[in-house]
């Protein structure tokens, strides 16, 4: 699914306006009927409402909402704030609409108003929406203040008042939604963990914007939805060979739990064969725990350490739990695999951030799986903010023609062509030892079965996010663990 600007969304309203057609209010009529189809499922009618309004379309749109959910009912209060003669065409004509059924309250600088305090209340927050343009102070900034201080439920329309939807929102009043209905798709800022409080959970509901113009518009920022995600076709015909022969390098002594994780996860996605490279003294750990393995044993009794012939395999892995002991064979191990299907992980990465200069042995397409602290230290520098953390990832993958998954709630995955892809997938329970290795193992997997390296790691993450779900549905994001996501991939 495309993540489109604030700008891209103006022009597919006025496109949808002008060749659907549809008049502007009737548009604004369909945003208000989808938010409430969701809001209601939420909310019932035995919860008081209280809507606060802008002047502008964000206004709008409350005003109809708060129209609509009166008529199913519910005991609405209706704040609007702000000089309303200012108010947009389109304000104007619901702030009519809803005059005629139910009371408006309007509010300007200095006027003493109520929170509710009744219990079971939900706030709407309709006060601005993507037309943000300034950071809020004064009257309204009080007003947010305040609501946030209610500690009752908030429902932000399209976003939360004070969000900005493409850039960085600089301190100042912002509303603390728990949920933001948000119109068509979702805005580049829903992605950002800085903006965590200032989003909540959120959906994104249909408008019926243009279907054409949507698919002319362009973008270099996606969601990764279950739309997206297509399985290879697996034949009756098949043997092992055909789903491909993976190599892992992983583990070292005291650290053999990332080999047995990634090894058994890579199983679990549907490769054909793994050999897994270990460390002499660990090889029992590894055969007991995963008897479908192929043991390629090291020569050195604590690390990995060996004599590197990458030509049968399909794909290869190096990293989860490798330890940062001998950086020279990790180099020798980078100079074996020029045109292998190639993903590194945790120690490998941090090998990566000490000798950058490593960087231009990577076949085009690597992948990469860091974590931020890792990522940090593979660029060798920090950001800003979230906003300026997507533009280096972006470069980093575009200038080394490399892949990085960067992990977190919503995995952002750079692609060498500049696209970022943010997953839908997964929970803080596998926040979790061992999940990255898990991760890893999936990638692995999916390269050496034959996908293209850009969805091995898109539908890699998105798998594991999948699995995490449902290990979490099992036993509890707080209860699961790594073996748990694995124990779920399906
Ligand atoms: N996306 C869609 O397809 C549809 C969206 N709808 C809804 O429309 C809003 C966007 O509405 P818009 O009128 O463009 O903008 P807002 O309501 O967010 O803001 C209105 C004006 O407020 C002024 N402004 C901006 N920032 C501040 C500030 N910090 N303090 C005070 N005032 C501010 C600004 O006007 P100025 O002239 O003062 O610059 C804004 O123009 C979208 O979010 C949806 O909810 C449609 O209803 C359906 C289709
Ligand atoms: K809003």
């Amino acid at each position: 699914m495309k993540i489109l600007s604030t700008y891209q969304t103006r022009d597919l309203d006025e496109y949808t306006i002008k060749n659907e057609p549809i008049p502007s209010i009737d548009l604004m009529e369909r945003a208000a009927q989808a938010f409430v189809n969701s809001f209601v499922l939420k909310y019932d009618n035995t919860f008081k409402t209280v809507i606060f309004c802008g002047i502008g379309n964000n206004g709008g749109d409350g005003l109809a909402v708060a129209r609509k959910l009166h008529q199913l009912g519910y005991d609405v209060q209706t704040y609007v704030l702000g000089n309303s003669t200012n108010g947009s065409i389109d304000f104007l004509e619901n702030l009519k609409r809803l005059q005629n059924q139910s009371e408006v309250i309007k509010l300007s600088e200095n006027d003493e108003f109520h929170l509710p305090k009744k219990e079971k209340s939900v706030i709407i927050d309709a006060i601005f929406g993507s037309g943000l343009n300034r950071p809020i102070d004064g009257f309204l900034a009080i007003v947010i203040l305040k609501i946030n201080q209610t500690g009752l439920p908030i429902v932000s329309i399209d976003i939360a008042s004070g969000l900005f939807s493409d850039t960085h929102s600089p301190q100042s009043a912002v509303i603390q939604p728990t949920y933001t209905i948000t119109f068509q798709y979702p805005k580049l800022a829903f992605f950002q963990p800085e903006n965590e409080k200032s989003v909540g959970s959120w959906e994104a509901v249909d408008i019926g914007l243009s279907q054409d113009s949507i698919r002319e518009a362009k973008t270099k920022y996606y969601y990764t939805s279950s739309a997206e995600i297509r399985p290879l076709a697996r034949s009756s015909f098949s043997h092992k060979g055909t789903f491909g022969h993976a190599f892992l390098v992983a583990g070292s002594y005291g650290m053999m739990g990332a080999a047995v994780l990634a090894t058994k996860a890579c199983l679990r996605s549907g490769v054909g064969k793994i050999t897994t490279h270990v460390p002499k003294k660990c090889v029992d750990i590894l055969q007991i725990s995963v008897p479908e393995v192929i043991v390629d044993i090291s020569h050195n009794d604590y690390h990995f350490d060996g004599i590197w012939n990458f030509t049968k395999y399909d794909a290869v892995a190096m990293g989860p739990g490798i330890g940062l002991e001998n950086i020279d064979k990790f180099e020798e191990f980078l100079k074996k695999t020029p045109n292998k299907k190639l993903i590194i992980d945790a120690d490998g990465i941090t090998f990566l951030g000490q000798r950058p200069e490593l960087l231009k042995l990577l076949p085009k397409n690597t992948i990469l799986t860091p974590h931020p602290k890792e990522f940090k230290s593979l660029i060798g520098r920090g950001w800003e903010n979230d906003f300026e953390k997507l533009e280096i990832l972006s470069e980093f993958a575009v200038s080394k023609k490399i892949i990085i998954c960067l992990k977190g709630k919503n995995t952002a995955v750079a692609l060498p062509n500049g696209e970022i892809h943010f997953n839908s997938t997964g929970n803080s329970g596998m926040a979790t030892a061992g999940s990255g290795d898990v991760l890893t193992g999936i990638i692995l997997s999916f390269l050496a079965q034959g996908y293209p390296p850009e969805q091995a790691a898109i539908q890699g993450v998105y798998e594991h996010g999948l699995a995490g779900d449902q290990a979490a549905k099992n036993r509890s994001e707080r209860s699961m663990i790594a073996s748990d996501i694995i124990e779920n991939l399906r």
